[in-house]
């Protein structure tokens, strides 16, 4: 017991005198507070209007990126990457507008460690509350060699300037060591080393090419942060890519092992494969606060709609089953699961949907969901059953129909439970099988079986189209005499999957009746609803079910 609480203070001590240590040496450095973030929560730094506009067919305009740094500022997200100031007239102009409107977050331009572009970029940023330039060059041997065509002396000689020539613009600088996930870690420790003593007060460490794997690289940010002698004077950030799908984990490993900023977007948008996703980071670190011990600033709430923003200015659709942000990302359609969720939601959910901005969850109807979620989404829209013979009667038919169709919507639950309720009267005449033939310069023709009182009857007939024939080929076995007085067909719901509802009115000797029939197939439906009007002619009420009067 003593020696478990020595080692919980000793690890406060630890944990307190680097936070001290971090922000006093940065307050008193710039003497400049604005930008210094405490040790104690992770930096979230948003690259969507950056790195996420660099997904080929991403570009935004200037009003399109001001609103999303607005939804991203109401977010409470520390810092937005706004543009790269140097890459054209219009994004200097999106930096700026963003600098000079967006004054809750830091706002930061990206530059080479060029002169222009470090000058470029702090003219844009002149507006702004607290702005950031951040500035990077490539530490690879690869890049080093084959794209700048520098020698490694070169590259930390251009690297210290850049950032001494960022300081002289603003106190809040960041250097970037370009492809650093490739890079040698004696060489990132001593270019860092010089970047920070240059007044570099974030130092991020970038897996460009998601090269990376989460053990990996979790440890090489652990030994940067140990090795490198100044490295508490400045915030350890990380930016990933997802080439191996792997730059959420490859972040939140850093973040276990000392870094204290990461640089993510919105629905994960980015060069290549993208970046790590903004919301899978935050929604990681809250959801797992037992693991991490650490926060975010960030507002969950305004996750959401932020996603829906920017996938509506980029035209990039989110993908249904996308972690916290895809429609399906708080669905159930399995019964198990459905059940599970009624009774106790967190049985099968380890956020809330209305935390990070949906109305709801959703409870989606299909081919494998139970009767707990049928019956409750049917007393949700006002149906009741009344017994328990009802119910599975009504969930055989729902089971039918979801075989057919992908998603069963409430307008098909409604029909289907006054088609079911139809079914309380004593059906004369039940379709057995339909089949009809339809050919440009051929007549249509059907061949109908049809059960009448249990014993199957055949009839062919030929029509001006496939309804007519196959009505034909019913009243060429019943002989009903009834006249059909209207016809209709409704898509129930959008899409080709959809039900058809159809209505066929008949009247017989003036008794008028209404049949209604429904099905993925819009000729079955047109025969069952033909058939569900002689059924209704000649029908002799079995029980009572208050749903049947108004329903059929
Ligand atoms: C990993 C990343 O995401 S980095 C950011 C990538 N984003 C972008 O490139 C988008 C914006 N880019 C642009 O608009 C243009 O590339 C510009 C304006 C920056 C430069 O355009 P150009 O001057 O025509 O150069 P170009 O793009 O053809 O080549 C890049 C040049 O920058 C050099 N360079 C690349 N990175 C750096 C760096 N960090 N510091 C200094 N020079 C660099 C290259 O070596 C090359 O130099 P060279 O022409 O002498 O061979
Ligand atoms: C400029 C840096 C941070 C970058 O975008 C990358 O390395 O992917």
């Amino acid at each position: 017991m003593f020696h478990k609480a020595v080692l919980l203070l000793y690890n406060r001590l630890l944990h307190f005198s680097r936070d001290d240590y971090q922000k006093f040496s940065i307050v008193n450095q710039y003497n400049n507070s604005e930008f210094v973030m405490s040790n104690d929560r992770v930096i979230i730094f948003d690259t969507t209007l950056r790195d996420g506009e660099q997904s080929p067919g991403a570009s935004m305009t200037k009003s399109e990126k001001l609103s999303i740094a607005k939804s991203l500022e109401k977010m409470k997200v520390d810092v937005i990457e706004a543009g790269f100031a140097i890459a054209s007239p219009g994004d200097f102009e999106s930096v700026k507008a963003i600098a000079d409107s967006v004054k809750d977050s830091t706002i930061c331009s990206l530059s080479r460690a060029l002169d222009k572009d470090i000058d470029r970029a702090a003219e844009a940023l002149k507006g702004a509350n607290s702005g950031r330039i951040h500035t990077f060059i490539a530490t690879s041997p690869i890049h080093m060699e084959h794209k700048l065509r520098m020698q490694p002396d070169q590259v930390v000689e251009q690297a210290v300037h850049a950032v001494k020539r960022a300081r002289n613009h603003v106190a809040d600088v960041e250097f970037s060591c370009e492809d650093a996930g490739r890079s040698e870690i004696d060489f990132l420790c001593r270019i860092i080393e010089a970047a920070i003593d240059a007044g570099a007060s974030t130092i991020n460490i970038p897996d460009t090419v998601g090269y990376a794997i989460p053990e990996q690289f979790g440890q090489t940010i652990k030994t940067l942060i140990e090795r490198i002698p100044n490295s508490d004077k400045a915030i350890f950030s990380v930016h990933c890519h997802n080439d191996l799908g792997l730059a959420v984990a490859n972040s939140l490993s850093a973040v276990q092992n000392g870094a204290r900023q990461v640089e993510c977007t919105i629905n994960g948008l980015g060069e290549r494969a993208g970046n790590a996703s903004l919301e899978e980071i935050v929604m990681a670190i809250r959801t797992r606060k037992d693991l991490f011990n650490i926060e975010t600033a960030v507002d969950p709430q305004f996750i959401v709609p932020t996603s829906k923003l920017v996938s509506s200015v980029t035209g990039f659709a989110v993908q249904p089953n996308k972690a916290i942000v895809g429609a399906n990302a708080f669905a159930h359609e399995s019964g198990i699961h459905q059940d599970g969720v009624l009774k106790h939601r967190e049985t099968y959910e380890i956020m809330s949907a209305q935390d990070v901005g949906w109305n709801t969850n959703r409870m989606v109807l299909g081919k494998h969901s139970g009767r707990n979620a049928f019956k409750t989404r049917l007393e949700e829209l006002g149906h009741t059953f009344e017994t328990e013979t009802e119910l599975n009667h009504a969930f055989a038919n729902f089971k039918d129909l979801a075989d057919k169709k992908h998603e069963i919507y409430d307008e098909d639950l409604h029909l289907l439970v006054s088609d079911n309720a139809a079914k309380h009267f004593e059906d004369k005449y039940e379709l057995v099988s339909l089949k009809v033939t339809s050919c440009t310069g051929e007549i249509p023709e059907a061949e109908v079986v049809i059960s009448i009182d249990g014993k199957e009857a055949k009839g062919v007939a030929q029509g001006s189209g496939p309804v007519d024939a196959s009505f034909k080929a019913i009243e060429s076995i019943v002989a009903s005499g009834s006249e059909l007085q209207l016809y209709s067909v409704n898509a129930i719901t959008s899409g080709t999957d959809s039900q058809g509802e159809v209505t066929v009115r008949l009247d017989h000797s003036g008794k008028i009746v209404n049949g209604l029939g429904a099905d993925t197939d819009i000729v079955i439906a047109s025969a069952k609803a033909y058939l569900h009007a002689l059924n209704l002619l000649g029908a002799k009420v079995v029980r009572e079910h208050p749903q049947t009067a108004e329903g059929v």
